[in-house]
């Protein structure tokens, strides 16, 4: 009874209480939903404020990632690794994750960047009759002290350098994956590989060096470029120029295979060119002239963990052994019209404005007075009003002829100068050729620099290469820069450019180091460099720095042309023999061109006894060639220039070359131009003028016809001597009184002279896919 009282009393109690809440939430329910709300998103924000960050996870930017190899670059890593600390690593952050493009297999490799803060740099050598042997060792301790002499407070520092002989270490050990090698405070190092290698024609240790090698790259379980991690390396090789005086004979073969083994297990990381000595003769100096470029790239690797600017690496084609030849670069490609102004827009535009703007210009321009610019091309044209606007920049950095120019490969200086390497340099750089100056007149291509301080021109002519794009004018109507600013940027940005070469196959240490230094200047890129108003300054320069001065103009500026100062050689391009053939060649801007063209002819005629003046004819076949002899053969006889350089046109094969009216049918067979040349020869010999065929470079379509001047006691001398010019001028002054002769050099090599072909025999004739052409 009792429990049924309790039971029915606790059913009351709760039956209560629940009513009690039903009511109360009717009558409370919006301020208690409010409530418990705000409650939780308080609680929520706190929670988020107090709570303790966890790391950032970012995808990588591959955009900025730089796009050559990295020190520790793993070419077949593929997942994206999250960021963990390693003792090698120089910070104790997390790592960076970088992206990167592996251009070889065309897809996003993702790799971790870490570099060590110390450099193994391992001397590997090979010897059989122990030469190399005690060269290795010396070499380590002068290297050794070379590298102890480099500033490390900012970068990685060098273990002292491990000397290993290739017939004792396991191949396997260093030649598979990169050794792991502790430092001094116990991480893992970065590497670096010298080798110093002997070639030998039987079978010795080298055989299966080479052999490890290729099974190493083919063996499809190892990483083709396993050697990726390290740093970089270089080869130096041993011979003997009495047995194998040549490259071709076998002089120094294995280095050159090593180091192009090295190239594919390292994933192109050549840092610094094969370099090659002959033991018993060159070696010692071959040797010292390649340690220092090798020291000089460990320097920047240790600041850096990179090789630095160059193509290493890159994938860019100018590597590859196939490298296509590129277009000619000596200003016979032809001539791409797309934008440039027609004859009427220019008439349109009014030439007055030049002329005043030019005078305001000038005014501006402190230091020496320009040379005279032509005012005369438009007439009434020339009593316009003075303009109002300051002068404007030739080919200002946002402009399309700007983006043009340096895709080309151009380097655009200040705002109308330019510089680019020639195909001759790269050529020469590489043993496979120098262009016809060399065996013409003696200059090394690899030490010639191709610049144009105008890239404006007066003429259009149809075969000229500089793709339509260049401004053209008959007058200088932009701002002028100081030839200071172009010959500092000029040097600057050839250097830049050769120095991008130096991971390229096949180029030699030797002629590296050379090309460090300019020995000749081509002004004769595109434009017309005497319009520039401080040519003579700008001559001064180079010439002050004993770089050599080969200017081509266009015979049209007589004015400019006789206030020319001494050149090393004086060219004018004669492009036609005729007025008619003349305009439609070179489509002049001047009305007068014809006059113009005769003014510069009598200029060159009175200038022959103190400059070394060229005729420069560019052949191009249904336009200047069929029954003009007899015309060229007048020119010659007014102007009784000392030489006459023959040239084909080359073919640039452009859509707008088309356009100007010519093809492939244009580009003279070289018989052609032989032909040509004996009928111009015969033709000066009839009228008594005293010329004859001097020289002759087959492999680019181009004869020498000279002045009797050049030939003593039956030997052509067309070579330069170029101390003897330099002597004079210094002595004489840039207006001095002295004549080509004095500084006529030694007699024509007989490989150059007419009937021999005139390839340099040093060096090793190509095809276009870098095959060599035998005989
Ligand atoms: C049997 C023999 C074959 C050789 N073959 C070549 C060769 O093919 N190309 C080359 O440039 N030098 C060749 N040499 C020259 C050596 O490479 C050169 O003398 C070198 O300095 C030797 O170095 P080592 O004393 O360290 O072995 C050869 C020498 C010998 C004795
Ligand atoms: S002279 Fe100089 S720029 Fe001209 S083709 Fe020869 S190497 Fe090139």
């Amino acid at each position: 009874m009792a429990d049924a009282r309790r039971s029915w009393a606790t059913g009351s109690f709760l039956q209560d209480a629940t009513h009690v809440a039903i009511e109360t939430w009717h009558a409370y329910r919006t301020p208690i939903i409010l409530t418990t709300f705000f409650v939780l998103f308080g609680l929520l924000i706190y929670l988020h404020l107090t709570e303790e960050r966890g790391q950032l996870l970012v995808l990588p930017k591959i955009y900025e990632q730089d796009t050559k190899p990295q020190p520790e670059q793993q070419l077949d890593e593929k997942v994206v690794e999250l960021p963990k600390a390693t003792a090698a690593s120089k910070t104790n952050g997390p790592r960076r994750i970088k992206g990167e493009l592996n251009k070889p297999n065309k897809t996003i490799q993702i790799q971790e960047v870490s570099r060590s803060e110390e450099i193994q740099v391992l001397v590997f050598f090979s010897s059989i009759t122990a030469t190399t042997q005690k060269v290795a060792s010396e070499y380590a301790q002068t290297l050794d002290k070379a590298l102890s002499g480099i500033d490390t407070t900012s970068g990685a520092s060098f273990l002292p350098i491990q000397v290993l002989d290739l017939a004792e270490v396991d191949l396997d050990e260093y030649f598979i994956t990169p050794p792991k090698i502790k430092g001094r405070n116990g991480s893992f190092v970065d590497t670096f590989y010298l080798f110093l290698i002997p070639s030998y024609n039987i079978d010795t240790i080298n055989d299966t060096f080479l052999e490890h090698m290729n099974e190493t790259h083919h063996d499809f379980r190892i990483d083709t470029a396993a050697l990726a991690p390290i740093l970089g390396y270089s080869v130096f090789g041993l011979g003997d120029k009495e047995g194998w005086p040549t490259e071709d004979e076998g002089f120094c073969f294995q280095a050159k295979e090593i180091d192009k083994w090295m190239a594919k297990l390292t994933g192109r990381k050549r840092a610094y060119p094969l370099g090659v000595g002959d033991s018993k003769g060159d070696f010692k100096e071959r040797l010292a002239e390649w340690s220092s470029g090798v020291v000089d790239v460990l320097s920047l690797v240790s600041q850096t963990g990179s090789l630095g600017e160059g193509v290493v690496g890159s994938g860019d084609p100018i590597e590859s052994d196939d490298e296509e030849e590129a277009e000619d670069d000596d200003g016979e490609v032809l001539f791409d019209e797309g934008s440039v102004p027609n004859m009427s827009k220019l008439k349109q535009q009014g030439r007055i404005d030049d002329l005043e703007d030019l005078g305001r210009m000038i005014k501006k321009e402190s230091g020496p007075a320009p040379v005279a610019v032509d005012f005369t091309s438009y007439g009434k044209r020339t009593a316009k009003k003075a303009p109002t606007q300051a002068p404007k920049e030739m080919v200002p950095k946002e402009s399309p002829t700007y983006k043009s120019l340096t895709k080309q490969g151009y380097a655009i200086v200040g705002s109308h100068s330019g510089v680019k390497i020639c195909r001759w340099t790269k050529s020469a750089l590489r043993g496979r050729g120098s262009c016809y100056k060399f065996s013409f007149y003696g200059i090394n291509s690899h030490q010639c620099m191709e610049t144009t301080p105008s890239l404006s021109c007066s003429n259009k002519c149809v075969f000229c290469w500089r793709h339509g794009t260049n401004p053209v004018g008959t007058n200088w109507r932009w701002v002028v820069d100081p030839p200071e600013l172009i010959f500092a940027g000029v040097k600057e940005n050839h250097y830049k450019k050769i120095k991008v070469m130096r991971g390229v196959p096949g180029v030699r240490a030797e002629r590296f180091a050379e090309a460090m230094r300019i020995r000749h200047c081509a002004l004769s890129l595109v434009g017309e460099p005497i319009f520039y108003p401080h040519i003579n300054e700008f001559l001064a320069m180079l010439h002050a720095e004993r770089i050599s001065s080969f200017l081509v103009c266009n015979a049209q500026h007589p004015d400019q042309l006789a206030a020319l100062r001494h050149v090393t050689q004086l060219y004018v391009s004669i492009d036609a023999s005729n007025r008619e053939s003349l305009r439609r060649i070179d489509r002049p801007l001047h009305r007068d061109f014809w006059e113009r063209f005769q003014r510069c002819l009598e200029v060159l005629r009175a200038r022959r006894f103190r400059q070394r003046t060229v005729f420069r004819l560019t052949l191009v076949k249904g336009f200047n060639v069929e029954d003009e002899v007899a015309g060229y053969a007048d020119l010659v006889e007014k102007a009784l220039p000392c030489f006459v350089e023959i040239k084909g046109v080359t073919y640039c094969g452009t859509s707008t070359s088309a356009g100007a009216g010519l093809t492939m049918g244009n580009v003279p067979f070289y018989h052609e131009v032989q032909e040509f040349v004996t009928a111009l020869e015969a033709e000066l010999q009839r009228r008594g003028l005293g010329y004859g065929l001097a020289a002759e470079h087959a492999h680019s379509c181009c004869v020498l016809i000279a002045s009797e001047r050049f030939r003593v006691d039956g030997r052509w001398h067309t070579v330069i001597d170029y101390d003897k010019f330099f002597a004079l001028l210094e002595e004489r002054g840039p207006d001095g009184e002295f004549t080509p002769e004095e500084y006529m050099g030694p007699a024509t090599p007989e490989w150059a002279t007419w009937g021999n072909g005139g390839f340099d025999p040093r060096d090793t004739r190509v095809d276009r896919k870098g095959r060599a052409i035998e005989g």
